[in-house]
Protein backbone atom coordinates (compact mmCIF):
# COMPACT_ATOMS: atom_id res chain seq x y z
CA UNK A 1 0.00 0.00 0.00
CA UNK A 2 1.41 3.38 -0.93
CA UNK A 3 1.28 6.43 1.11
CA UNK A 4 -1.38 8.20 -0.62
CA UNK A 5 -3.58 4.96 -0.09
CA UNK A 6 -2.78 5.14 3.67
CA UNK A 7 -3.73 9.29 3.87
CA UNK A 8 -6.77 8.23 1.90
CA UNK A 9 -7.53 5.12 4.17
CA UNK A 10 -6.89 7.64 7.34
CA UNK A 11 -9.14 10.35 5.88
CA UNK A 12 -12.02 7.94 5.22
CA UNK A 13 -11.54 6.47 8.96
CA UNK A 14 -12.42 10.22 10.16
CA UNK A 15 -15.62 10.02 9.39
CA UNK A 16 -16.98 8.40 11.92
CA UNK A 17 -16.03 11.27 14.17
CA UNK A 18 -18.61 13.89 12.46
CA UNK A 19 -21.72 14.00 13.66
CA UNK A 20 -22.98 16.63 11.80
CA UNK A 21 -22.80 20.82 12.33
CA UNK A 22 -20.19 22.49 11.34
CA UNK A 23 -17.18 20.63 10.87
CA UNK A 24 -13.47 22.43 10.74
CA UNK A 25 -11.29 21.35 7.75
CA UNK A 26 -7.55 21.53 7.58
CA UNK A 27 -5.38 21.60 4.88
CA UNK A 28 -2.73 19.30 2.44
CA UNK A 29 -3.38 16.33 0.68
CA UNK A 30 -4.61 13.95 3.13
CA UNK A 31 -6.84 16.65 4.24
CA UNK A 32 -7.86 16.74 0.34
CA UNK A 33 -8.88 12.88 0.70
CA UNK A 34 -11.35 13.60 3.42
CA UNK A 35 -13.02 17.06 2.05
CA UNK A 36 -13.75 13.95 -0.65
CA UNK A 37 -15.16 11.77 1.80
CA UNK A 38 -17.04 14.58 3.75
CA UNK A 39 -18.86 15.33 0.19
CA UNK A 40 -20.59 11.79 0.49
CA UNK A 41 -22.26 12.90 3.36
CA UNK A 42 -22.72 16.70 2.98
CA UNK A 43 -26.44 16.09 3.42
CA UNK A 44 -25.86 15.95 7.23
CA UNK A 45 -23.32 18.62 8.26
CA UNK A 46 -24.84 22.44 7.98
CA UNK A 47 -21.15 23.00 6.39
CA UNK A 48 -17.45 23.75 7.04
CA UNK A 49 -14.94 26.16 8.69
CA UNK A 50 -12.06 25.84 6.13
CA UNK A 51 -8.18 26.30 7.47
CA UNK A 52 -7.06 27.70 3.61
CA UNK A 53 -8.33 29.24 0.55
CA UNK A 54 -6.89 25.76 -1.08
CA UNK A 55 -9.46 23.59 1.30
CA UNK A 56 -11.98 26.29 0.35
CA UNK A 57 -11.88 26.08 -2.83
CA UNK A 58 -12.18 21.69 -2.78
CA UNK A 59 -15.13 22.33 -0.42
CA UNK A 60 -17.13 24.46 -2.59
CA UNK A 61 -15.79 22.21 -5.50
CA UNK A 62 -17.85 19.57 -3.80
CA UNK A 63 -20.85 21.83 -2.85
CA UNK A 64 -20.08 22.15 0.93
CA UNK A 65 -21.14 25.50 2.98
CA UNK A 66 -17.77 26.99 3.74
CA UNK A 67 -18.57 29.67 6.91
CA UNK A 68 -17.32 32.09 8.56
CA UNK A 69 -15.50 31.23 11.77
CA UNK A 70 -16.63 34.62 14.01
CA UNK A 71 -20.29 33.22 12.57
CA UNK A 72 -19.82 29.43 13.12
CA UNK A 73 -19.41 29.70 17.37
CA UNK A 74 -17.51 26.56 18.90
CA UNK A 75 -16.84 24.06 16.70
CA UNK A 76 -17.45 20.42 17.40
CA UNK A 77 -14.68 18.78 15.46
CA UNK A 78 -11.45 19.80 13.69
CA UNK A 79 -10.01 17.16 11.40
CA UNK A 80 -6.42 17.82 9.76
CA UNK A 81 -3.18 16.50 8.76
CA UNK A 82 0.40 16.90 9.97
CA UNK A 83 3.48 16.79 9.12
CA UNK A 84 5.19 14.75 12.43
CA UNK A 85 3.34 13.21 15.55
CA UNK A 86 4.86 12.14 18.60
CA UNK A 87 3.17 9.59 21.25
CA UNK A 88 1.58 12.26 22.85
CA UNK A 89 -0.63 13.39 19.97
CA UNK A 90 1.88 16.74 20.28
CA UNK A 91 2.26 17.79 16.13
CA UNK A 92 4.59 19.62 13.38
CA UNK A 93 2.47 21.41 11.15
CA UNK A 94 2.74 24.00 8.28
CA UNK A 95 4.34 21.50 5.26
CA UNK A 96 1.76 23.40 3.65
CA UNK A 97 2.08 27.00 4.78
CA UNK A 98 -1.88 26.92 6.07
CA UNK A 99 -0.37 26.85 10.14
CA UNK A 100 -1.98 29.85 11.27
CA UNK A 101 -5.42 29.21 10.09
CA UNK A 102 -4.94 25.79 11.05
CA UNK A 103 -4.27 27.01 14.49
CA UNK A 104 -7.24 29.13 15.15
CA UNK A 105 -9.68 26.52 14.05
CA UNK A 106 -8.13 23.79 16.21
CA UNK A 107 -7.94 26.42 18.64
CA UNK A 108 -11.72 27.02 18.12
CA UNK A 109 -12.71 23.08 18.24
CA UNK A 110 -13.46 20.57 21.18
CA UNK A 111 -12.20 18.05 19.36
CA UNK A 112 -8.88 17.59 17.36
CA UNK A 113 -8.66 14.57 14.69
CA UNK A 114 -5.57 14.38 13.13
CA UNK A 115 -5.42 12.28 10.08
CA UNK A 116 -2.05 10.59 8.25
CA UNK A 117 0.01 7.61 7.16
CA UNK A 118 2.13 6.01 9.72
CA UNK A 119 5.14 7.57 8.71
CA UNK A 120 4.31 11.04 10.33
CA UNK A 121 4.95 9.40 13.78
CA UNK A 122 8.00 9.94 15.46
CA UNK A 123 9.64 9.76 18.30
CA UNK A 124 11.15 13.32 19.12
CA UNK A 125 9.81 16.03 16.36
CA UNK A 126 12.14 18.02 14.48
CA UNK A 127 13.20 15.81 11.75
CA UNK A 128 10.63 17.29 9.46
CA UNK A 129 11.91 21.63 9.18
CA UNK A 130 9.78 23.45 11.63
CA UNK A 131 7.55 25.83 9.65
CA UNK A 132 7.45 29.25 11.64
CA UNK A 133 5.47 32.49 9.75
CA UNK A 134 6.47 36.06 10.31
CA UNK A 135 5.72 39.11 9.26
CA UNK A 136 8.20 40.34 6.04
CA UNK A 137 9.92 42.97 8.23
CA UNK A 138 10.81 40.58 10.82
CA UNK A 139 12.08 38.07 8.36
CA UNK A 140 15.94 38.33 9.43
CA UNK A 141 15.48 39.33 12.58
CA UNK A 142 13.57 36.30 13.38
CA UNK A 143 16.11 33.82 11.36
CA UNK A 144 18.96 35.05 13.59
CA UNK A 145 16.89 34.42 17.08
CA UNK A 146 16.26 31.06 15.55
CA UNK A 147 19.88 30.35 15.34
CA UNK A 148 20.44 30.91 19.17
CA UNK A 149 17.95 28.45 19.39
CA UNK A 150 19.97 25.98 17.64
CA UNK A 151 17.88 25.89 14.51
CA UNK A 152 19.04 26.36 10.65
CA UNK A 153 16.21 28.62 9.30
CA UNK A 154 15.89 28.59 5.76
CA UNK A 155 13.28 31.13 3.87
CA UNK A 156 10.65 29.64 1.89
CA UNK A 157 11.54 31.50 -0.84
CA UNK A 158 8.80 32.85 -3.27
CA UNK A 159 6.01 31.06 -0.86
CA UNK A 160 3.36 33.58 0.56
CA UNK A 161 1.10 33.01 3.29
CA UNK A 162 -3.11 33.00 3.06
CA UNK A 163 -2.37 36.16 5.37
CA UNK A 164 0.46 37.68 3.25
CA UNK A 165 3.01 36.61 5.46
CA UNK A 166 6.70 34.60 4.90
CA UNK A 167 7.62 30.99 6.06
CA UNK A 168 10.78 29.89 7.74
CA UNK A 169 11.73 26.44 7.88
CA UNK A 170 13.85 25.66 10.69
CA UNK A 171 15.81 22.40 10.09
CA UNK A 172 18.66 20.94 12.80
CA UNK A 173 15.97 20.82 15.87
CA UNK A 174 15.73 17.59 18.17
CA UNK A 175 12.81 19.15 20.10
CA UNK A 176 12.37 18.01 23.48
CA UNK A 177 10.15 19.85 24.86
CA UNK A 178 7.62 20.47 22.61
CA UNK A 179 4.82 22.90 24.99
CA UNK A 180 8.26 25.11 25.88
CA UNK A 181 10.02 25.48 22.44
CA UNK A 182 6.45 26.67 21.20
CA UNK A 183 6.00 29.21 23.61
CA UNK A 184 9.57 30.46 23.33
CA UNK A 185 9.36 31.12 19.30
CA UNK A 186 5.82 32.42 19.88
CA UNK A 187 7.18 34.90 22.32
CA UNK A 188 9.54 36.60 19.31
CA UNK A 189 8.61 39.94 17.75
CA UNK A 190 7.35 39.30 14.17
CA UNK A 191 6.29 35.72 14.74
CA UNK A 192 2.72 34.96 13.84
CA UNK A 193 2.44 31.55 14.60
CA UNK A 194 4.78 28.29 14.69
CA UNK A 195 3.75 25.60 13.46
CA UNK A 196 4.21 23.63 17.05
CA UNK A 197 1.10 22.01 17.85
CA UNK A 198 1.71 21.09 21.71
CA UNK A 199 -0.45 24.02 23.68
CA UNK A 200 -3.12 22.54 21.29
CA UNK A 201 -2.27 19.03 20.34
CA UNK A 202 -4.55 16.20 18.78
CA UNK A 203 -6.97 14.28 20.70
CA UNK A 204 -6.96 11.26 18.29
CA UNK A 205 -4.72 9.95 15.91
CA UNK A 206 -5.39 8.12 12.98
CA UNK A 207 -2.27 6.75 11.24
CA UNK A 208 -3.06 4.81 8.41
CA UNK A 209 -1.09 1.96 7.52
CA UNK A 210 -0.34 -1.64 5.26
CA UNK A 211 -2.88 -3.32 8.44
CA UNK A 212 -6.00 -0.36 8.73
CA UNK A 213 -6.52 2.57 10.12
CA UNK A 214 -4.88 2.44 13.64
CA UNK A 215 -6.18 5.26 16.21
CA UNK A 216 -4.36 6.27 19.26
CA UNK A 217 -6.04 8.67 22.03
CA UNK A 218 -4.29 11.60 23.54
CA UNK A 219 -5.79 10.24 26.64
CA UNK A 220 -3.75 6.83 26.32
CA UNK A 221 -0.65 7.97 26.67
CA UNK A 222 0.70 7.11 30.19
CA UNK A 223 4.30 8.22 30.20
O1 LIG B 1 0.13 23.57 6.09
C1 LIG B 1 -0.15 22.39 5.90
C2 LIG B 1 -0.70 21.48 6.90
O2 LIG B 1 -0.20 21.68 8.19
C3 LIG B 1 -0.77 20.02 6.52
O3 LIG B 1 -1.76 19.47 7.34
C4 LIG B 1 0.51 19.24 6.71
O4 LIG B 1 1.54 19.86 5.98
C5 LIG B 1 0.34 17.79 6.25
O5 LIG B 1 0.10 17.76 4.89
P1 LIG B 1 -0.14 16.41 4.09
O6 LIG B 1 -1.45 15.86 4.51
O7 LIG B 1 -0.13 16.86 2.64
O8 LIG B 1 1.01 15.49 4.39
Amino acid sequence: MNQDAMKKQAAEAALAYVEGGVVGVGTGSTVNHFIDALATIKGRIEGAVSSSEASTERLKGHGIPVLDLNSAGELSIYVDGADESNERLQLIKGGGGALTREKIVAAASRQFVCIADESKLVKVLGRFPLPVEVIPMARSYVARELVRLGGTPIWREGFVTDNGNLILDVQHLEIADPLQFEQRINNLAGVVTVGIFALRPADVLILGTPNGAKTIKAADFSG
